[in-house]
């Protein structure tokens, strides 16, 4: 816990300082009645080129493209849309969306970029550095990037889902200092504003504690996708990547502008102390798990305590089908994920090498790719405590 006093000037020192800015804006905000709301997107521009005059660098992350869609080809509100017409509705709204921010944006002088984005682009780490050095290049040359998740193309298994998340994502790679994430409720209360009228507002969060996460509800509003459990998330990502996140209201005038000037608005979400490296924020955040491995107590003793690679004698189960190079979680022995990283080997090879001792790989197999089966390198302890071991 801090003191109000602390946290206000913890919050205009990160707003102060922060150069890197990424900026996501949900459906809520973006659609009315009559589809894109055009008032709401000069606002944005008006409020994104504010920022952009001041010398930082600004990235919109923007939601709309299937509320845009489902309004321009009039389906009825009350219809239920499955995968295939999100989609669909999609690839409609998309150029409605760009159309839209280029006019808006247009008006004061800057120009836009359309990034699409799926879950793979950043989940091969080649395709990852990529979109990064694509990104820099688009922020040297002074555009204002609009992403969006290329909704067209992902398939189930392999979406980011929603834009809360793609957003912190975002943020992480290319080491921006915060995430505004606006929407249609003022910020983040102690139980859902839209349901829960003694719900309060919370102004500063030091830590992402389950008791923070609690108050948090499946709700979200008919046009959203992830709710506030999404976004929370989100701000949970940035805040491990040593980013700062405020999540405030979309639909306000002048929202940046008076959020830069100190205006108390919204719920700030303070970065935390000890930040993990770019790769292992990838390993852990950006990458699906495939499986999962379930070691004795001495293999998360090695992990845990004295920051150890996995061998193949400490494992005891495995759980899944996965191949070399997909991210596996740890287990302890009562299912609790205690880390994740990148596996050296397929599951079929691990479950014949496990219980065994390193040097009989070669003869198990009848072949030797490494000692390990995880690089201390390559996994990330996901709590490390030593109330994760087994009594
Ligand atoms: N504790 C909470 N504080 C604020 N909003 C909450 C909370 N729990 C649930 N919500 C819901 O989250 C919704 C915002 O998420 P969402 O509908 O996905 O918006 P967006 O389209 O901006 O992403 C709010 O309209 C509100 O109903
Ligand atoms: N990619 C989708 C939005 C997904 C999403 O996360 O929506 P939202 O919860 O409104 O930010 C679209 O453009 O409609």
């Amino acid at each position: 816990m801090i003191s109000m006093e602390e946290g206000l000037y913890l919050r205009q020192t990160l707003f102060d300082k922060a150069q890197r800015i990424v900026i996501k804006v949900g459906s809520a905000v973006l659609t009315g009645e009559n589809g894109l709301d055009a008032v709401i997107i000069g606002n944005i521009a008006r409020d994104l080129s504010f920022l952009h005059n001041t010398g930082r660098e600004v990235i919109l992350v923007s939601s709309g493209a299937v509320s845009a869609g489902r309004k321009k080809i009039a389906i009825d509100d009350t219809m239920v849309l499955g995968l295939k017409e999100k989609q669909a509705l999609a690839a409609i709204g998309q150029s409605c969306l760009m159309q839209a921010y280029d006019a808006a944006f247009g008006a004061f002088g800057k120009n836009i970029a359309q990034v699409l984005l799926t879950h793979r682009d950043l989940a091969k780490r080649d395709r990852y550095l990529n979109v990064r050095n694509t990104l820099f290049t688009l922020l040297k040359w002074g555009t204002i990037p609009i992403i969006n998740e290329n909704d067209t193309v992902s398939v189930q298994e392999l979406r980011f889902g929603d834009n809360d998340t793609l957003g912190a994502h975002i943020c992480n790679l290319i080491e921006a200092d915060m995430f505004i994430c606006l929407t249609d409720v003022l910020g983040l209360y102690s139980g859902d504003p839209t349901a829960d009228p003694q719900a309060r507002p919370l102004y500063t969060v030091v830590e992402i504690t389950p008791e923070i996460e609690q108050m948090v509800t499946h709700v979200k509003s008919s046009l959203g996708t992830g709710g506030m459990q999404s976004k929370l998330k989100a701000a949970g990502i940035v805040a491990s990547g040593g980013g700062s996140s405020f999540i405030g209201p979309g639909r306000q005038h002048d929202i940046l502008r008076r959020l830069f000037s100190g205006e108390l608005i919204g719920t700030f979400f303070l970065p935390k102390k000890e930040r993990i490296n770019s790769r292992k924020r990838w390993i852990a955040s950006v990458l699906k798990p495939q499986g999962a491995l379930v070691l004795d107590d001495g293999a998360c003793r090695a992990l845990l305590e004295r920051g150890k690679s996995l061998l193949p004698s400490g494992i005891v189960e495995v759980v899944g089908d996965f191949d070399v190079g997909d991210a596996v979680h740890c287990r302890n022995g009562r299912g609790e994920a205690i880390g994740v990283g990148l596996i050296n080997y397929g599951a079929a090879e691990i479950r014949k090498i496990m219980g065994c001792h390193s040097s009989r790989i070669e003869s198990i197999l009848g072949y030797h790719d490494s000692e390990e089966v995880m690089h201390r390198d390559n996994i990330v302890l996901l709590r490390p405590r030593k109330e994760q071991l087994q009594e």
